[in-house]
């Protein structure tokens, strides 16, 4: 903790970045719109809550009581009080600094706050665990909302994520993921909410989801599938990148067999541990032909990839043991030209307000630096 506040005054991570403008695609009778700056975002979230006429879904992992979160809880209460069903569903552990009072919602709207303890922890541990690390938005079935935006002021302007809203019918992939976990997860007191099935199949464009209780942990099944496909391009961003054997094994094989294969990481994000833990992998990756981009002077949060132009996949989930072994996550996979040649395209205006890490630098750093990458390497396993 301490060290982290000392890294903050040093570097506050508040310069400004290059941002698009939301950008639209046509996925079968759906169309997707990345966002890439919370402003627009929490614009089309607040829009979306507004217009809602039937049921809200709203789910999230970080919720702070600041300007951005009042504004989504009056939308909220808004919306219950012109008789729309609200559903709300927050972590209880990501959101212990937050006062209390400020998740005294009205009292129309029904509320889950995701346990930080649950039942069965001494016995099935795995199952028992895990955080509801999720960020969802589902207004009427029309429209959904997912990516790595949590909400809060600080994320508004001053860090790069990605999100992506549907509108159509495969907002039902949002929504039967919302309902599947309310359904699991609520207490009795509150409603059930009914599980339609799904009206129209659109395999190009899927959720998959993590979901510990299960033993269920697809998103990482679906990184590896991707990068094993690829024959061109693999281009990845991550706030927190911590691959584990296979995945560090699945990029270096592709990179092996002349696939460009690009990380873009924060050369500093807000944990100082998982930076750490990630330079533990830059030697193994950069010998291996993996090129690494640093994000200069301001967080990037976002949670995407694509492979060959071909397919993407943006969600909750980093790339770490926390996201893909340990927490309740949700990440579209979409298989469209289109999309990922949207998503591209974000990638090289990120690396605009990046700096590629050379072998060579890499190798010069200061021995210290290498001495803190083994102190910290034992965490590997729990993050
Ligand atoms: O857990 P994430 O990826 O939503 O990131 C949250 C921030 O790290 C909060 O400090």
């Amino acid at each position: 903790m301490a060290a982290e506040r000392l890294r903050r005054h040093r570097h506050p991570l508040d310069a400004p970045f290059p941002t698009a403008a939301p950008a639209d695609n046509t996925v079968g009778a759906t169309t997707t719109t990345v966002y890439t700056f919370g402003d627009d975002l929490y614009a089309a979230m607040l829009d979306a809550i507004a217009g809602a006429r039937d049921h809200v879904f709203f789910e999230t992992y970080i919720w702070k009581g600041d300007d951005v979160g009042h504004r989504f809880r009056d939308a909220l209460e808004a919306a219950a009080a012109r008789g729309v069903e609200v559903y709300v569903v927050y972590d209880a552990f990501a959101n212990l600094v937050v006062p209390r009072s400020f998740f005294r919602l009205d009292t129309r709207i029904h509320v889950l706050r995701f346990p930080w303890v649950r039942a069965g922890a001494l016995v099935s541990p795995l199952r028992a665990s895990g955080r509801d690390h999720r960020k969802l938005l589902v207004v009427d079935d029309e429209l959904g909302f997912v990516g790595g935006y949590n909400i809060g002021s600080l994320y508004a302007r001053h860090w790069r994520d990605t999100h992506v809203r549907l509108a159509g019918p495969a907002v039902w992939e949002l929504r039967n993921g919302f309902v599947d976990f309310w359904n699991r997860w609520r207490t009795p007191a509150l409603p059930v909410l009914p599980d339609v099935g799904s009206t129209s199949w659109l395999p190009q464009l899927r959720a998959a989801r993590n979901s510990p209780s299960d033993l269920v942990f697809p998103i990482r099944n679906v990184y590896l599938d991707a990068i094993d496909r690829a024959t061109s391009h693999v281009q990845i961003t991550q706030a927190y990148f911590i691959p584990d054997r296979e995945i560090l094994a699945a990029l270096l094989d592709a990179a092996a067999r002349g696939v460009d294969v690009r990380v873009l990481v924060p050369e500093r994000s807000n944990h100082v541990v998982a930076d750490w833990l990630a330079r533990g992998h830059y030697g193994t990756l950069l010998r291996g032909g993996v090129r690494i981009f640093l994000y200069a002077d301001a967080m990037i949060h976002a949670k995407t990839a694509t492979v060959d132009g071909r397919w993407s996949t943006v969600g909750t989930a980093n790339i770490d043991r926390l996201s893909l072994t340990g927490n309740y996550e949700i990440n579209l996979e979409i298989v469209d030209a289109g999309v990922a040649a949207t998503l591209e395209e974000v990638f090289a205006m990120d690396l605009t307000n990046a700096r590629e890490l050379t072998r060579a630098a890499w190798e010069a750093r200061p021995t210290l630096h290498k001495v803190g990458e083994r102190l910290v390497s034992p965490l590997a396993p729990f993050l």
